[in-house]
């Protein structure tokens, strides 16, 4: 479904990505980790349009969408969430999830202006589906809401909401357990999967170890802008080279260990 081939993207001397290739095949659930800096949310920013690879090509379902912009991108097909949420603070619940279904929404100005029958119509069927995934995520009855006063956790699940309105086929969730507590990550976990089971691809950037090794089908392991693993969470939680990229090569023993269980996801609580 998304083949990134020879990816790169540098600041200046930075080079964020560094020469990846990798592929989505249809209906996994793929995370992409590695340690602070190692190119992970440049690689989300290039696939969706939010940065111009310095060059490389990205593909979906065949189709070159290299340099694209967000929207052209975001019409083929991807949406995405953030690790920052950017959520419209001051608007409903439910409005915010309508926003993701503009997209697909036709509607026309004048149609907007004179209120025409077609126009209540779509409203109604934006409405409608903005509760359909208001429901998947188990926020219906916050509907009315602002979102600001909802809890970090379920303003999360908003945006994945919001993001699903779009009607993806590939979901990109950047962080989604950050600041959740153990509850939530339980929830998200199960959110993901019936993601998942609706024939959404996703992949997904995640420090939590003990969901990345729980979820994925599949995790691939950036250090330095370069892919340094790529295969099922048994393979890479013993991969030497993951466990030297989380810890540098001067470790003892027990910082080795403590590396060591921190990617199999032991102190991921
Ligand atoms: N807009 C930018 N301008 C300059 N340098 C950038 C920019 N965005 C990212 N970088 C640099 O590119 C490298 C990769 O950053 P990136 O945010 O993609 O890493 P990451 O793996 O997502 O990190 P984290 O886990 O901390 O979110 C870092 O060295 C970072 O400082």
């Amino acid at each position: 479904m998304l083949d990134v081939e020879d990816l790169r993207l540098s600041f200046g001397g930075v080079h964020a990505v560094d020469g990846l290739t990798f592929q989505l095949g249809a209906g996994e659930i793929v995370s992409v980790i590695g340690p602070n800096g190692a190119g992970k949310t440049s690689v989300f920013n290039c696939v969706t349009g939010f940065y111009k690879p310095t060059s490389g090509r990205i593909r979906l379902n065949g189709t070159d969408v290299t340099g694209r912009r967000p929207s052209s991108i975001t019409a083929q097909g991807i949406a995405r969430t953030f690790q920052n949420l950017r959520l419209f603070g001051e608007m409903s619940v439910l409005d915010n999830v309508r926003a993701g279904t503009h997209l697909w929404l036709r509607q026309r100005v004048a149609d907007a202006l004179l209120h025409t029958p077609r126009y209540r119509r779509t409203e109604r069927e934006a409405t409608e589906e903005s509760d359909k995934w208001l429901d998947f995520v188990k926020l219906r009855g916050d509907r009315g809401g602002l979102v600001r006063n909802l809890p970090y956790g379920e303003q999360r699940r908003v945006e994945i909401a919001r993001a699903l309105a779009r009607r993806p086929e590939l979901l990109l969730l950047d962080e989604p357990a950050a600041g959740l507590n153990h509850g939530e990550k339980a929830e998200l976990l199960d959110l993901i999967r019936r993601i998942r089971d609706l024939g959404i691809t996703i992949a997904l950037i995640e420090h939590d170890m003990g969901l990345v090794m729980e979820v994925s089908d599949r995790v691939v392991v950036l250090n330095f802008g370069k892919e340094i693993a790529d295969g099922t969470p048994d393979e890479v939680r013993g991969d030497p080279a993951v466990i030297e990229a989380y810890l540098g090569r001067d470790a003892d023993e027990a910082e080795v260990e403590a590396a060591r269980e921190e990617v199999s996801g032991a102190r991921g609580e």
